[in-house]
């Protein structure tokens, strides 16, 4: 039965040469707990019920400071790692009940992986780098080395197909990294904090390749994150901390358009207004409370969501130097 929701998904008949045949699934993940038992009734709970949904073809940040869970929970929906407890579903696969068997097949045919080291076989070259998950897809050699030379192309790396990952500089290695996660046209890419290990260009480069996957080809998109220059180029970030999701924001809400390429600079700037236009909604929320015009229940409600704003363009403005 289960089986059946992943036939589609793991007929390497489905892929070509060249283009992307697959749009996003919609991601839902409910109430998922991760507890690592590290040994002498030891356990660390790294997800304490965390519950939220992504569209199919958006693209999402989970943004988080180190520690909170960023890894386990897209380990977890990548199928690399299983939940204590809750659900996840991947359209219709129940990604938390599928055994090792079903995983790998997942693995293979529904999620691409980026990784923040870029995770390359060393003695491979950028193209065999490519071949490797459709070999393991059983796609045909044909097929196969094109698809690699054309994914390197449109990772714009066309001139450096027979290199090996460290003839590579960091950003061009994770771009070959990308390549690698698309070879099987997944419907869903996963992005384990990619730009850690780069330079804000490149950071911001890799970036848009990701999030153009969403924009231009309808993929599912879920990047975790430290940096918030980052987080605002998705459609939505989800603010994760201590294994909880705390927020929700637009990057609008933080005064960022979606596709904001500002200076640096600017952006600062539009964060300092934004806050100051948080802080005195604060303030106007607090007079309504003394005024009895609100609830202390409304009061509460709208008082977290601006309290979580208001750090999270505090960080914003952290990491910018200010
Ligand atoms: N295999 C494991 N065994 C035990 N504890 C673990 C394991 N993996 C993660 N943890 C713990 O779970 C919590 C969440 O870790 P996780 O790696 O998911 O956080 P993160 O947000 O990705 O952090 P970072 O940004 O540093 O990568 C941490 O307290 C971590 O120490």
């Amino acid at each position: 039965m289960l089986g059946k929701l992943l036939t589609e998904w793991i007929n390497p008949g489905r892929i070509e040469a060249e283009g992307y045949n697959v749009k996003g699934l919609d991601i839902s993940v409910n109430d998922l707990v991760k507890i690592y038992k590290i040994g002498r009734g030891i356990e660390v709970q790294a997800l304490r019920g965390v519950s939220f949904n992504v569209l199919a073809g958006e693209a999402v940040t989970i943004m988080g400071p180190s520690g909170s869970g960023k890894t386990t929970l897209l380990n977890i929906i990548g199928g690399v790692d299983k939940p204590t407890g809750g659900t996840v579903f991947a359209g219709k696969i129940p990604v938390h009940e599928l055994d090792e068997d079903m995983l790998e097949k997942y693995r293979l045919g529904v999620i691409g992986y980026v990784f923040q080291t870029f995770n390359l076989i060393p003695v491979l070259s950028a193209i065999e780098n490519v071949e490797l998950p459709m070999i393991a897809f059983r796609v045909p050699r044909s097929i196969r080395v094109n698809r690699a030379k054309w994914l390197l192309e449109e990772v714009g790396l066309s001139g450096r197909i027979h290199h090996k990952p460290t003839e590579l500089s960091g950003g061009e290695q994770q771009r070959v990294a990308i390549a690698v996660a698309l070879a099987n046209d997944p419907p869903v890419i996963l992005a384990d904090e990619p730009t850690a290990e780069l330079d804000t260009e490149n950071a911001l480069k890799i970036t848009k390749l990701l999030v153009d996957l969403s924009i231009k080809h309808g993929k599912t998109v879920i990047i975790s994150t430290h940096d918030p220059r980052i987080a605002v180029r998705a459609s939505r970030i989800f603010r994760l901390e201590d294994g909880r999701i705390i927020g929700e924001y637009k990057p609008s809400d933080l005064g960022v358009k979606h596709e904001g390429r500002g200076k640096e600079e600017d952006l600062a700037e539009i964060i300092k207004n934004k806050l100051a236009s948080v802080e005195k909604a604060m303030e106007e929320l607090v007079k309504k409370l003394k005024d009895g015009e609100i609830s202390m229940e409304e009061f509460d409600r709208r008082y977290n969501k601006l309290r979580y704003q208001m750090e999270a363009l505090k960080e914003i403005l952290r990491s910018l130097g200010h």
